[in-house]
């Protein structure tokens, strides 16, 4: 391990400014899914220690929002500069509690940072209105400001750019924070407080809890103190989340699951397509909520996408992420193995081919041999359910319309991603797609500048543009009379 990598290792969670236990004393472990070999602890929160967060975060508020957005933006210019001096060391971290490969990490610390850096300037862009007024001796006025005390609750599969993506907005638009970091891989989390000790936030402005997710998410989502939840992760939990925030009627922006389809049309550069193919399909090892989910090929150049993919999947390099070269990580536990491996027998029994793959890779533990399933059929489980896994089922189609009403027949609506040569057809297809990120003739689209989120049963609210802000914020209406005007 990096020297660097065990300075942001922490074992205690920061409530107020103070790096502390868990009142019981209690510990969670944490394993390196790659070695299964437990590599520390963290506390046990519950309740009690996250509503001394909240409070932390609420005192902290009071200050923290008087602070100018150029003073906030320096500080985060600050937390930016110091997470990329620390790169290396970060992402160490993120391949031992998560597993994906070193270069995956390096480019998700490097995406956090620079989420911190788009919102240290979209802080400074907060803008008002003067409106003309209605009444010559009255002055309007339309104000921003800073929604409060925010809980963000972020998933194990991109420990770091999920939190970075809810603290950068937050704290630029003048938030303080309570964040719940995923328990198979906190450290990443936590590491965010050291980075914001480090480069200066004031006690309280940022605090990291780990612990019982029930009953830290009970106090973030019944404690009035906090205005807003933020939340990445399963649809089921967000919905639970929602449910719980309405009783304070707290802001919610929901990151939830996906089901993305991905369209290929015979008139498509198919080498471009097989290449998005993997990179929308395999990145960290199918675990991320806008990984392909369902293939859809055109008739005419099924058989040749399927063969084109099985030889491109075929050189990906499965090993331990800090292993030189290594393409595909384990997967994050054994339940997820087993889903992977419960979804693939449905599959078969209904008529799939496993042309690739299909099974627990030699190398044990969890993981998993980049899967190719030909012969999708619709009635198949991974028509509807996310799989989470390295697991390509193709589906085939004969019409445009087709492909479209496929793609679409699904509770999700995160990313989808489509592949042609015919302009027309660009934008017949991705006016005809309901989802909130389209990637045409691209299968990765994830940047800050662009706003990320998902419809239907994919969530609420955007992260990253201009948008990813505005959760963060309370419009208010000023009218000013008494003027002598
Ligand atoms: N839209 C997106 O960007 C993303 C969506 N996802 C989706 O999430 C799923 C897999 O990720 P996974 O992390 O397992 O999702 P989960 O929803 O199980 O967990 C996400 C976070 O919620 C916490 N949590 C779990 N139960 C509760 C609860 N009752 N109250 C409060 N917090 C709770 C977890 O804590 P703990 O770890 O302690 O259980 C974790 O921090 C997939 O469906 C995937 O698509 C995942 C990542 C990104
Ligand atoms: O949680 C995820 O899966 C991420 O949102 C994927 S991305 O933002 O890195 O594309």
């Amino acid at each position: 391990m990096l020297k660097k990598t065990s300075h942001f290792m922490r074992e205690a969670n920061l409530i107020g400014g103070a790096w502390v236990g868990a009142d019981s004393g209690a510990t969670i472990e944490v394993v390196n899914p790659a070695t299964r070999q437990v590599i520390g602890t963290v506390p046990k929160c519950g309740r009690a220690e996250t509503r001394r967060a909240i409070e932390a975060a609420e005192t902290a508020f009071h200050s923290w929002k008087k602070t100018s957005a150029n003073e906030r933006a320096r500080l985060l210019r600050k937390l930016h500069d110091a997470i990329m001096d620390n790169q290396e060391a970060l992402a160490e971290l993120l391949v031992m509690e998560q597993g994906k490969p070193l270069a995956e990490a390096r480019a998700e610390v490097g995406m956090s940072a620079a989420y911190v850096l788009w919102y240290a300037e979209e802080g400074r862009r907060v803008y008002g209105d003067i409106v003309p007024s209605p009444w010559a001796d009255r002055r309007i006025l339309v104000t921003k400001e800073p929604v409060g005390v925010i809980g963000a609750i972020t998933p194990w599969n991109f420990p770091s750019s999920m939190l970075a993506r809810k603290l950068g907005p937050a704290l630029a638009a003048g938030c303080t924070a309570v964040a719940k970091p995923a328990s198979q891989t906190p450290y990443s989390g936590l590491a965010w407080g050291v980075l914001a000790e480090e480069a200066g936030f004031p006690e309280g402005v940022v605090n990291i809890v780990t612990g019982s997710a029930s009953e830290i998410g009970d106090e973030l989502t019944e404690n009035p103190l906090v205005r807003k939840i933020t939340f990445t992760g399963s649809t089921e939990i967000g919905k639970l989340l929602m449910q719980k925030a309405a009783g304070t009627v707290k802001k919610v922006s929901m990151e939830l699951g996906g089901n993305a389809p991905f369209l290929v049309f015979d008139d498509a550069d198919l080498d471009r397509a097989v290449q998005g193919a993997v990179a929308a399909k395999y990145r960290n090892s199918g675990q991320t909520c806008v990984c392909t989910n369902r293939f859809f090929v055109q008739e005419g150049i099924y058989d040749r996408f399927v063969e084109k993919l099985v030889e491109a999947m075929g050189r990906l390099k499965v090993g331990p992420g800090l292993e030189d070269g290594t393409q595909q990580g384990p997967l994050i536990d054994d339940k997820a193995v087993e889903k992977v491996e419960e979804l693939i027998a449905d599959a078969t029994a209904k008529g799939g081919r496993v042309v690739a793959g299909g099974k627990r890779h030699a190398l044990g533990g969890t993981f998993f041999e980049p899967t190719v399933i030909a012969d999708a059929a619709p009635d198949m489980r991974f028509m509807q359910e996310e799989i989470f896994g390295p697991v390509s089922p193709i589906f085939r189609f004969e019409h445009e319309e087709e492909a479209v009403r496929l793609a679409n027949d699904t509770a999700f609506g995160l990313a989808c991603y489509f592949y042609t040569g015919d302009l027309g057809r660009a934008f017949r297809v991705m006016e005809g797609l309901k989802y909130g990120l389209v990637g045409v003739n691209e299968g990765i689209i994830t940047t800050v500048e662009a706003p990320f989120g998902g419809l239907k049963e994919s969530g609420l609210g955007k992260e990253g543009g201009h948008q990813g802000i505005e959760d963060y914020l309370d419009t208010k209406y000023v009218c000013i009379g008494g003027l002598g005007l």
